[in-house]
């Protein structure tokens, strides 16, 4: 909440976050709240571990969030060989307190799409009234092509919205839009929202296809690729 004298009020109790750079208030540019999406294997996480380190470099104190990471560790990891400790978030965990109880200038938070509701907005909270900024990656669409709910609602409230530079293409080398879940050799269309998996060949894994094959059903020739 801003007052008429342009000061933040927080209310009884509650001390706004300061950053840690020892930038003056009036020099410091407002906080952002950036959701970057993309299918499978695009680079969200190893861009979210690029900014991460870009910020720490500046002596930002910042917060790695994670939830579901494939490698099952409280960890991101990159299939690039990248990977950071991170705080794997628990469905109910309030971040806003895990926050304000660190005191962070900024929080990276990868496999956002299985974040809850309430998690969301808990960082929209953070950006605008307590001056942290928060970087969003994760999956739009999940395997039937449906937005993640927490995906939508980081449409609706993200400052800015990138969708990932690096394209993943379909085996036909058109560009990768959608992530097919491919169980004993057939994409499937109906199951459970969240199975952790990676792209690799296996009983079960993701192919990134284009549109067109998506909905045509046609999976690569070369079994998991
Ligand atoms: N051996 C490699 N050499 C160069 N780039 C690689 C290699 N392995 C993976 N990558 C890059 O890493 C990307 C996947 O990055 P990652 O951060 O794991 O994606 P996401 O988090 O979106 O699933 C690939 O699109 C590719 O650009
Ligand atoms: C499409 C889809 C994916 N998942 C899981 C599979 C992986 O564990 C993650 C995505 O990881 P990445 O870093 O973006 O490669 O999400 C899922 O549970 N449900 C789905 O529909």
């Amino acid at each position: 909440m801003t007052n008429f004298s342009g000061a933040q009020d927080f209310g009884a109790g509650q001390v706004p976050l300061q950053p840690a750079t020892g930038v003056a208030a009036h020099q410091r540019p407002a906080a952002r709240f950036k959701f970057f999406y993309g299918p499978m294997d695009c680079g969200k996480s190893t861009l979210a571990l690029q900014i991460h380190y870009n910020h720490t470099r500046q002596g930002r104190r910042g917060l790695l969030l994670t939830a579901h990471d494939r490698s099952g560790h409280s960890q991101v990891t990159t299939r690039i060989g990248l990977s950071k400790d991170a705080h794997l978030l628990s469905d109910e965990e309030d971040v806003l307190a895990l926050a304000r109880s660190l005191d962070v200038d900024y929080i990276i938070g990868d496999e956002a799409q299985f974040y809850s509701i309430p998690q969301i907005e808990q960082l929209a909270t953070l950006v605008d009234e307590h001056g942290v900024d928060c970087y969003a990656f994760g999956l739009n669409s999940d395997f039937t092509s449906t937005l993640f709910p927490a995906s939508a609602r980081l449409f609706e409230l993200a400052d800015e919205v990138c969708r990932l530079q690096v394209e993943v293409l379909c085996w036909c080398g058109a560009a990768g839009q959608l992530n097919g879940r491919v169980f004993r050799g057939d994409l499937v269309r109906q199951g459970q929202r969240v199975v952790i998996g990676d792209t690799d060949e296996g009983e079960l894994h993701y192919q990134v296809l284009c549109r067109k094959h998506y909905m045509r059903g046609e999976l690569s020739p070369n079994v998991g690729s």
